[in-house]
């Protein structure tokens, strides 16, 4: 049973406003969560190819073409296919799909490589691919893409009209998965979710070798000092493997969910200029965890999605909020604050993440919420309420500014009503420590599963302050790091 955490200076001013408003917070602890991290990006490592045994032969249903890939690397790809069409941002559009042939519950990895005697291991090969191609990484994308929509210009209705800096989210996270191909823990959930996410933009099966072809042509080309035919192979099976989860993923979603809802926009409050909380109503049930997030499209900028968290725990009525900052070029944010109302229909994908409360444990929550990071940090909250435990819950909000602060006296209101619950606002300009680095004033924590929720640099840097007050990286969850960047608009 954990304890109450002390703070080992003075406490920090109460004024919540300002500084660290330290909250005192009596309460009776009864579980922890215990989960397992969950990023694919912000976690994996660790070499040896799915172990042998460790997971069946990847099924060779929908895989790539090779060969065929590495071929055409002559010349760079016409002009016409030069991603840029007109307007605005830019998304993912991957492959995949479910099937019918597919119908197999969203399986167990597959995967891979068995060295050969004297061959590298497929990580090494691709790690090397990886070295190599990283520093040119502009260049690799915009061949990938432009091959890709040359050679099969079928699949270009399915990305934005427009594709701009993040264009090469697909890419990203494929190589990604390359890159951890041996670290199935990380890896399989996320292309488990990674498939189950782009039944909303219409990918099938079929089109998984199209993207595998393009990505193989794309890397031998800018890999050549390292490509050859072994390293061909391991990214074959590496692409292989990937798909395949992808698909059964995204099949067996299929059988219990739709690709997306219609969500239509009830109520649309203003709480800073740039800052609004979205409620949505969606059409259909919409079923999901505190913690989790889910990728919204505005009816204005067909195709481009971005990932907002659920700022409630499920509610009776079925409404969903969202607490949304307008970035500049934002599109979808701007959208979201300034445009939206209520009547207006957006989509929304599927739920997936696992910051996650672990109701069977019962140690404390340490959360640290940056800005609108905010939001899943109340939706824990209301999760541990409704369950009714009186775990320690211990909240440091940050923000930039008094007057970014934009949710505080929600968390105030339920600092009153949960004495479990304690609410520290951390304001950069005015706290003698910042966000992360407030938490070492408090503690001790090493009993405490942590949470932290916020912008990317908020990410890194609160989970080196959690390493270093004792909390193990298992115990540490946040959302995936690429995620985040990339859903910045
Ligand atoms: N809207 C949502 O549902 C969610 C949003 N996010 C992310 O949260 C972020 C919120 O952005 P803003 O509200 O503009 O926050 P912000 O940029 O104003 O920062 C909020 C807090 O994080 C701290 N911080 C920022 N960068 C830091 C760094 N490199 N190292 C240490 N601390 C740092 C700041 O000092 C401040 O206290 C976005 O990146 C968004 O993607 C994360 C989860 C959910």
């Amino acid at each position: 049973m954990p304890t109450p955490p002390q703070p080992r200076t003075a406490p920090l001013p109460p004024e919540q406003r300002t500084a660290a408003a330290p909250a005192e917070a009596p309460y009776a602890p009864q579980r922890v969560p215990a989960q397992r991290r969950q990023a694919p990006a912000a976690a994996p490592t660790e070499p040896s190819l799915f172990p042998a045994g460790g997971h069946p032969p990847v099924r060779q249903t929908a895989p790539v073409g090779p060969s065929a890939a590495s071929a055409p690397h002559a010349g760079a790809p016409t002009a016409q296919a030069a991603p840029h069409a007109g307007a605005p941002t830019a998304r993912t559009a991957p492959p995949a799909g479910p099937s019918a042939a597919h119908t197999t519950p969203a399986s167990e990895p597959s995967a891979a490589p068995a060295s050969q005697e004297g061959t590298p291991p497929d990580a090494v090969l691709i790690q090397r691919t990886m070295a190599t191609v990283t520093p040119v990484a502009d260049k690799v994308t915009s061949y990938f893409y432009a091959l890709l929509f040359v050679r099969h210009p079928d699949l270009r209705p399915l990305f934005p009209a427009a594709m701009d800096a993040q264009r090469d989210r697909l890419l990203k996270a494929l190589l990604t998965a390359a890159e951890h191909i041996d670290n199935t823990d990380v890896l399989v959930p996320f292309l488990q979710n990674l498939g189950r996410g782009h039944r909303k933009y219409g990918t099938r099966p079929e089109h998984y070798p199209a993207v595998g072809e393009c990505l193989i042509g794309s890397l031998s080309r800018y890999a050549e000092s390292v490509w050859d035919d072994e390293t061909e192979a391991a990214w074959v099976r590496a692409y292989t493997t990937i798909s395949q989860v992808m698909i059964d993923a995204a099949a067996a979603d299929e059988l219990r969910s739709p690709a997306w809802w219609h969500a239509e926009v009830v109520s649309h409050e203003l709480r800073t200029p740039d800052i609004a909380v979205v409620t949505v109503r969606p059409d259909q049930p919409y079923p999901f965890l505190a913690g989790q997030y889910t990728s919204v499209e505005t009816p204005w900028w067909p195709r481009i999605w971005r990932h907002y968290s659920f700022a409630s725990a499920p509610r009776s009525d079925g409404l969903l909020s969202f607490h949304v900052k307008a970035v500049p070029a934002g599109w979808v944010s701007n959208a979201l604050v300034h445009r939206a109302r209520p009547g207006d229909v957006l989509r929304l994908g599927p739920p997936a993440g696992s910051m996650t409360v672990d109701h069977t444990t019962d140690s404390g929550l340490l959360c640290l919420g940056g800005g609108t990071g905010i939001a899943p940090i109340k939706a824990l909250i209301e999760d541990v309420a409704e369950h009714g435990e009186r775990r320690p819950v211990e909240v440091f909000y940050g923000a930039r500014t008094d007057h970014d602060l934009y949710d505080i006296d929600t968390m105030l209101r339920l600092q009153q009503a949960h004495p479990w619950l304690s609410v520290r606002a951390i304001i950069d300009q005015q706290a003698h420590l910042q966000l992360p680095d407030a938490i070492r004033e408090y503690g001790p924590w090493n009993e405490y599963d942590a949470y932290v929720s916020g912008p990317p640099g908020m990410i890194r840097s609160g989970v080196d302050v959690l390493r270093n007050a004792g909390i193990p990286h298992e115990r540490i969850r946040h959302d995936s790091l690429e995620e985040l960047v990339a859903s910045g608009s």
